[in-house]
């Protein structure tokens, strides 16, 4: 199912589940703004190349615009789109004041050189300079995206409005950025995989671990697992991203999903456990550190299997959590050591944790349907509050 068809049908689930009126439903769903913009830069070799950037800004009712910016090949409006819409629901199931965006540019990020890679996100932050800022919108890291992308942002947007380090977050320690972000959503899924355990009197350590994605998210994660005792028993690539890992070993990203495991981590892409693979799934436990790895029809075939899913919007939002706490240590002109990240990260998780399974007691619903209904209660109260006056 397509990412925004996918997204869409879980948050029309939590409308009704939360019996929202229908006129305030049809407001959430649609975006605030949808940029599109063209990206032409010269190439190494002096040939010219094109690329289409997308930002969707999708809902601000409770603060600013908040979420990444990803490069890659299979990039599309409708998938960020949903990227955005999930990100207003994370920013709520976390409690962080924010609301949603994401952005993307559709390129091979493997096939540009670092100058190149410099020159097309200067580019594109010419194009959408006006519409983000520090209080309006924040983009961050994704796939194929990192903190030297987010430096480039930050020297480009300052050439328009001045030196402006928290118009980004996930940029570099050196300009501004947070101690233990670059490990914050690896962290915050360990952090929120241990609460789910706990619940049926396990812990992280004796437990085997899979895990589909070695970039920032599944490298972080498969180490932090490993030195908290888990066995991470295969992953899909060869390590990358942090020296010293050897734990598991690498095999084929998507047979690993159906290797025999406790927990599987999909830390890649998008709508990797579908109706063709769901029921092969041997794992007992599927912690989403991607976003919207699962389709709905493979939910529904996982659920019968009684495979427990702890949701993107909960799992992952350890990231855009440290973000946050970026963004206000720029503020205030004022960093914080690594050890208060992690313990208020901890903090976030478990609390967005608590209150993901207090809304699955109240509403009689799956931890994904818990964190959705969660999520949008809180917008849709922000969004009456703030009132409808044009
Ligand atoms: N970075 C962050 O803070 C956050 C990221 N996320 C989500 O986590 C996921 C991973 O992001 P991140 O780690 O930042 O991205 P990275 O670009 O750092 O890494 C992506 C990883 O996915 C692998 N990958 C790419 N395509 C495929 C494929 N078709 N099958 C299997 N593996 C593939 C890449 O392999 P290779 O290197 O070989 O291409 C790489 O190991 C995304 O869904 C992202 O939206 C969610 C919250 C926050
Ligand atoms: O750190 C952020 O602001 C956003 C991270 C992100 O894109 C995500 O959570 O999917």
């Amino acid at each position: 199912m397509n990412a925004l068809a996918a997204t869409s049908r879980n948050f029309k689930q939590a409308a009704k589940l939360l019996g929202l009126d229908s006129k305030l439903e049809k407001s959430l769903l649609i975006p605030f703004r949808e940029i599109k913009v063209e990206c032409t830069i010269p190439k190494d070799d002096g040939t010219l190349a094109s690329y289409v950037g997308f930002r969707v800004q999708h809902d601000n009712a409770r603060g600013p615009m908040k979420g990444g910016i990803r490069y890659h090949h299979e990039v599309d409006p409708d998938e960020v789109n949903a990227l955005a819409q999930l990100m207003t629901w994370k920013t709520a199931v976390a409690n962080i004041p924010y609301g949603g965006a994401k952005g993307g540019i559709g390129c091979s990020p493997g096939d540009l050189s670092i100058s190149e890679l410099e020159r097309l996100t200067r580019v594109f932050t010419q194009k959408i300079h006006d519409l983000i800022g520090i209080h309006t919108d924040v983009p961050a890291p994704d796939m194929g995206t990192n903190a030297q992308t987010m430096a480039w942002i930050l020297d480009e947007y300052s050439k328009f409005h001045g030196y402006s380090p928290a118009v980004v977050t996930g940029k570099p320690v050196d300009l501004g950025g947070s101690l233990g972000r670059d490990a914050a959503t690896g962290r915050g899924v360990l952090f929120a995989t241990e609460a789910l355990l706990a619940e049926h009197g396990k812990g992280i350590a004796g437990q085997r671990f899979v895990i589909q994605g070695f970039g920032n998210v599944g490298s972080w994660a498969a180490q932090l697992i490993t030195e908290a005792g888990g066995k991470v028993i295969k992953h899909s690539a060869e390590n990358r991203g942090i020296k010293g890992f050897d734990g598991g070993d690498a095999v084929d990203p998507t047979s690993l999903l159906t290797e025999e495991c406790d927990v599987l981590i999909p830390a890649a892409l998008g709508g990797v456990i579908n109706k063709d693979n769901a029921d092969a799934i041997k794992a007992k436990y599927i912690i989403e550190a991607a976003n919207h790895p699962t389709d709905p029809e493979a939910d529904e075939i996982l659920a019968k299997k009684g495979v427990l899913i702890l949701p993107d919007i909960l799992a992952n939002s350890g990231g855009v959590t440290v973000s946050y706490f970026e963004w206000v240590q720029n503020i205030q002109g004022f960093m914080w050591d690594e050890e208060k990240v992690n313990r208020e990260l901890k903090t976030y998780m478990t609390r967005a944790f608590r209150d993901t399974k207090e809304m699955c007691r109240s509403h009689h619903c799956d931890l994904r349907m818990g964190a959705f209904t969660l999520g949008v209660n809180r917008v849709a109260r922000a969004t009456v509050l703030r009132g409808w006056e044009a």
